[in-house]
């Protein structure tokens, strides 16, 4: 197994409990689950399922009421809430459905936004950075637009570049193509396939079925357990 392929995230029995009213609800149970690095990889279930609670948990964002998950060899359960929110803008970069890009910023700034929360490159150096990814997902020419003069395809690269700012390990994305037409749609699975290639990880809950074949794990979930046998890639 090469480098590209290692686990990058592991989840070993985590479950994550809500109090609701006089008792405690698990959006997640006892769930055990590798990623592996540079893959493509989809969670699809029903709404409640516990999709949102999952993206959570691997981000960081939620705590786990028990087990521990483990990302490039960090406990991020074991980490301080300070120390988390840096280590989140520096290795995970999020798309969602409807973009959610600054409307007052231009594209350029809107990409160099995450480089100027985390300081991650110096601050002379930033612009330059964004033009060469906003080349890379194929809209330099909209560099100095405002988002609302964008198609929304463009919009959602333009988020997939503000994504990858800090050049994080893990992108996810939480139905970027719920907003967009079937061809558009497409251009964006192609751009996220090509993203895994480059030895990304790409998580994304979809509902959509017929770009199912561009994903090697698929995540099924159902009342916070992950069915069996639907998890395994190469
Ligand atoms: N903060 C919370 N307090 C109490 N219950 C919660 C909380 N967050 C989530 N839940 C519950 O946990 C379950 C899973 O929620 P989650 O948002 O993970 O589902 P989902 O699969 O993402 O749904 P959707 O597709 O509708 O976004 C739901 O029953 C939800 O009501």
């Amino acid at each position: 197994m090469n480098e590209h392929h290692k686990i990058l995230i592991r989840l070993t029995g985590v479950t994550k409990s809500f109090m609701v009213g006089s008792g405690r609800f698990s959006a997640l149970k006892n769930v055990d689950l590798e990623i592996r690095k540079g893959q493509m990889v989809s969670i699809t279930g029903k709404s409640g399922s516990g999709k949102s609670t999952l993206l959570n948990i691997i981000t960081g964002i939620d705590k786990t009421t028990e087990g521990s998950v483990s990302v490039n060899g960090v406990r991020i359960d074991k980490l301080s809430e300070s120390d988390l929110a840096s280590w989140r803008g520096k290795n995970i970069g999020v798309v969602f459905q409807f973009f959610q890009l600054i409307p007052t910023l231009t594209i350029a700034e809107n990409v160099m936004l995450p480089m100027d929360f985390c300081n991650t490159y110096p601050r002379s150096d930033r612009r330059k950075r964004a033009l060469s990814i906003l080349q890379s997902v194929d809209i330099i020419e909209q560099a100095d637009k405002f988002p609302s003069s964008l198609s929304g395809g463009q919009q959602q690269r333009a988020a997939i570049a503000r994504a990858l700012a800090n050049d994080p390990s893990i992108i996810i994305a939480d139905e970027p193509t719920g907003n967009l037409d079937s061809n558009t749609a497409t251009s964006i699975f192609e751009l996220f396939a090509s993203l895994a290639r480059s030895g990304k990880t790409v998580i994304v809950v979809t509902h959509e079925r017929e770009f199912s074949s561009y994903f090697e794990q698929c995540i099924s979930i159902a009342d916070g357990v992950i069915a069996a046998g639907t998890s395994v890639n190469v």
